[in-house]
């Protein structure tokens, strides 16, 4: 069951910023919560922590109110939320410490993380001592120290190098597998294909696209198309009035409406005496998808 949002509002004065948002994240999946600059992410991720007052909906944890039935829960904010005086031990610990943890097992448990994120050497520094991808890797900790039921990252892999991201990735997919329920929200499609199976995106408070990413793209109208071909096949696109996305010396990419038109251009080609090495239909990317629909005026 895991976490439901029905008919999430939320205004400010008379600006609503959350038009009717209503969504599931099933227990031990990654839901991805996209959206553009302003689009209402944080403050959805807010009312699920119980900061923001919201103006009409209901948020159930396990089909109860999440405020009456309360989860063990993990928050990676975008903006840093650790103080930079403190030593990273001290508020690690602190922050175990605030959800319930004893004393002993938030710092056996920290010392494990500490040693898992590479940050052992860091332990006893203050925070600002540390560079940004290691203040991340900290922050992770304390999302993932108290080993929370419900864990909301925004922006993970931020100030993260390769390696780090690979490690963060493997351990996102790790928490996964023990069952935890996931709420993902970044702006690289990449890392939301890697993990979440649905999402939401918003736009100006609104859902406008919502369900498993397979669906999302199986009901996307525009499809890619890839040609590789030893010929020149420029001059012959020009005819068809498709234009190439990218072309280099023998791969043109293009945008067509339906796998129909696809296959006409195919038809077309062949019946020029055109030989290809390769013909593909490919899904749009989730990035394509993003562009294409924050991007439409409304
Ligand atoms: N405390 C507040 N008072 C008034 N308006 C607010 C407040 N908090 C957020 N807003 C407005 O709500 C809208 C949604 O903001 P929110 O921070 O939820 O967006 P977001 O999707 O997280 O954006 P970003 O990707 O830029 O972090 C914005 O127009 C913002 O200005």
């Amino acid at each position: 069951m895991g976490l439901q949002i029905n008919g999430l509002m939320k205004q400010y004065g008379n600006n609503r910023v959350i038009h009717d948002i209503t969504l599931e994240a099933p227990t031990g999946k990654a839901f991805g919560l996209l959206g553009g600059n302003g689009a209402g992410k944080t403050t959805t991720i807010r009312s699920i922590l119980g900061l923001v007052d919201y103006n009409a909906g209901s948020i159930l944890w396990e089909g109860k109110p999440i405020l009456e039935n309360r989860p063990s829960i993990g928050y990676l904010p975008e903006e840093r939320g650790l103080y930079p005086k403190e030593k990273v031990s001290e508020q690690l610990v602190y922050f175990a410490r605030l959800e319930g943890m004893s004393r002993l097992a938030a710092i056996k448990a920290m010392k494990h993380w500490l040693e898992r994120l590479g940050v052992t050497e860091h332990e006893h520094r203050r925070v600002e001592q540390l560079s940004k991808g290691n203040q991340q890797k900290v922050q992770i900790i304390s999302a993932l120290l108290h080993d929370p039921e419900l864990i909301i990252l925004d922006e993970p892999f931020s100030g993260l190098d390769p390696i780090n991201s690979d490690m963060l990735a493997t351990i996102v997919k790790e928490q996964l597998s023990l069952g935890k329920t996931m709420i993902f929200s970044s702006h690289q499609m990449g890392h939301v294909e890697q993990f979440c199976e649905d999402i939401c995106i918003l736009k100006r408070g609104r859902m406008i696209v919502s369900g498993s990413i397979a669906d999302i793209k199986r009901s996307y109208e525009r499809c890619n198309v890839l040609l590789r071909s030893d010929e020149d096949l420029s001059r012959h696109l020009v005819a068809t009035h498709l234009q190439p996305l990218t072309a280099d010396a023998k791969e043109w990419q293009m945008k067509v409406r339906d796998e129909d038109e696809a296959n006409e251009l195919l038809l077309r080609l062949t019946q020029m005496g055109i030989r290809l090495l390769k013909f593909e239909i490919k899904e749009p990317t989730l990035h394509e998808i993003f562009v294409e629909k924050v991007g439409e005026v409304s």
